[in-house]
């Protein structure tokens, strides 16, 4: 049973995917409330109101994936969540068009003053000639960030006259020509354009990307719009350049601190504002709910997620043919990971055959989620477990061979510790499923399942008998047997399949046994 957590206010029709869950319980609380139960939920839903920071998570230690119900995941720390193992997905584009729309309201009425002369009229004023406005026909609007939200206003910003000035590093020449904007630099858009917007997420590089230096090239008399994320126009800076006259207005939907509090850019007529409503309409409310539902359902169902943050992207389609050899990696890197023992410095895989036309950097990081699995406390999965190897120092190499070893696809894994290496060898038999056909230089077939035992000993008449014994007076069923060996008398292996987990005293009773060399419980 899963629980899911929906931490802020999700249109409920959205959720539907998940309430219709037989086996996932949908809980609709803050994280804040006791009966949250932060402890147990598996998948958490917010919008942009709860902070999922690293000490949320801390407290979160079942948890699968986290679901922005819109854009930015600006309140998400993406980077603890992906060093948890934690999938990150959003709901890239289900409230692209009422964003676009809200920039687009945002600076018609900032341009004829309507919030302003509405006021008036409600006080009973009736005063035509304070509110003299500017048309948009003819102007240059400049839009900073030409991704899904700039676009779309592009579209719209030109059905109304206007030129379009366009500064996105991103953004590649051909493009622009197709949706009819001028592509510019960043000095070029601060120097000509009458009106700026701006649409890119909030980084590093983007935090103050309109600070004073910027706000110094602009034409006197220019306006700027922000409906994308507080902190991209430098507050204070903007404050100053209205205080002084140089900016003529400005229209905000989207503050530093939210909600702002009192913050001196409200105390100016030429500012309008909103409370961060770019999104809040039903349309997008109901397609970023519904987004964003049917992903996290599909990633309970173990199904591939488009939207992921933080994780490769993978289609169904691709998934379905990757699928048997994704569950064998994973149980081939936590057989090594149990033969092997010591910690490794390198981890390599080779791919021979059908399976090098998949996706097989997501095989590798599935073989190092199988082998950091009982390592490691933290939830390693394909999310982490590249930056888990960096962590601790394991090189991770991925080959490809023409030699599928007589197979129509194999996988030979190799991990090189101190003074040793084990290898592990797999292929997938279709209609007949994983068979390990290789171990440690013994060639060997077993299912890759359930309980096993790998028994290194010396080929002498006698041994398989006297294991057998031992299991037997104990009343352990072998299920399957396996053996392989080199020479004749020379070194061999056994591979036991058990009905349940072989306890210790039998294993110490094995060990004891003559001609055994080393004995490796496996648990899949
Ligand atoms: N107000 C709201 O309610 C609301 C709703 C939805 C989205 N948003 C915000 O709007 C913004 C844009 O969303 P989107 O869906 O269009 O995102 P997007 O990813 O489609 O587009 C962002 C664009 O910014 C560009 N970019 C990145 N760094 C840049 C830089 N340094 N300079 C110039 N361009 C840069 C990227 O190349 C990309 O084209 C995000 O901040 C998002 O969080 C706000
Ligand atoms: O949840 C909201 O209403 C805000 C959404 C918006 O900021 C986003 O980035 O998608």
């Amino acid at each position: 049973m899963f629980t899911i957590l929906v931490a802020d206010s999700i249109s409920k029709e959205g959720l539907q995917p998940l309430l219709e869950m037989t086996n996932a319980k949908v809980i609709q609380k803050k994280v804040t409330d006791p009966e949250s139960y932060l402890d147990e939920i598996d998948a958490l839903l917010v919008r942009s109101a709860t902070k999922v920071d690293e000490a949320l998570l801390d407290k979160m230690p079942r948890l699968k994936i986290i679901a922005r119900a819109g854009v930015g995941v600006d309140n998400i720390d993406v980077e603890a969540a992906t060093r948890k193992g934690i999938v990150v997905i959003n709901a890239p584009d289900g409230n692209t068009i009422s964003t676009a729309e809200h920039t687009f309201a945002m600076m018609a009425s900032m341009m004829r003053n309507i919030p302003q002369a509405h006021q008036t009229v409600k006080n009973l004023e009736w005063q035509r000639n304070d509110f003299i406005g500017t048309e948009l026909f003819g102007k240059t609007l400049g839009i900073l960030g030409m991704g899904r939200i700039g676009t779309e206003l592009a579209k719209r910003a030109k059905a109304f006259g206007m030129n379009i000035h366009v500064f996105d590093p991103f953004l590649t020449k051909d493009r622009a020509g197709k949706l009819g904007v001028e592509l510019c630099t960043l000095d070029e858009v601060l120097e000509h354009a009458d009106i700026i917007t701006v649409h890119t997420p909030l980084t590093a590089e983007t935090k103050g990307l309109i600070n004073e230096h910027a706000l110094s090239k602009t034409k006197k008399g220019v306006f700027f719009l922000n409906c994308a994320r507080g902190g991209i126009i430098d507050e204070q800076a903007l404050a100053k350049y209205i205080g002084n006259g140089h900016v003529a207005g400005a229209a905000l939907d989207v503050f530093e601190t939210e909600p702002p509090g009192e913050n001196p850019l409200l105390k100016f007529d030429h500012v309008i504002a909103t409370p961060h409503l770019g999104a809040s309409t039903k349309e997008a409310q109901l397609n970023v709910a519904s987004q964003v539902s049917k992903e996290v359902r599909l990633f309970l169902e173990e199904k591939p997620v488009s939207n992921s943050i933080n994780l490769p992207a993978i289609s169904k389609d691709i998934y379905e043919k990757i699928r048997p050899f994704h569950q064998m990696s994973k149980q081939m890197g936590s057989i090594l990971s149990q033969c092997i023992k010591e910690g490794i410095q390198e981890l390599s895989i080779t791919y021979s055959g059908t399976v090098t036309e998949l996706e097989t950097s997501y095989l590798t990081k599935a073989t190092l989620a199988g082998f950091f699995k009982n390592r490691i406390a933290v939830n390693v999965n394909e999310v982490n477990a590249l930056l888990t190897a960096k962590e601790r120092g394991i090189t991770v190499g991925e080959k490809i061979s023409a030699d599928p070893f007589g197979y129509a696809n194999c996988l030979t894994v190799t991990a090189k510790a101190e003074e040793k290496s084990f290898v592990i060898r797999g292929t997938y038999i279709d209609n007949y499923g994983p068979r390990i056909v290789f171990l440690n230089g013994f060639n060997i077939d077993f299912l890759p399942e359930g309980n096993l035992l790998y028994i290194q000993h010396r080929d002498r008449p006698g041994v398989i008998g006297r294991v057998g014994k031992i299991l037997g007076d104990h009343s352990i069923n072998i299920a399957t047997m396996q053996v392989g060996r080199k020479e004749i008398g020379g070194e061999a292996i056994m591979v036991l399949s058990f009905d349940k987990p072989l306890d210790d005293h039998s294993l110490a009773l094995l060990n004891q046994l003559d001609d055994i060399v080393s004995l490796n419980r496996i648990h899949l």
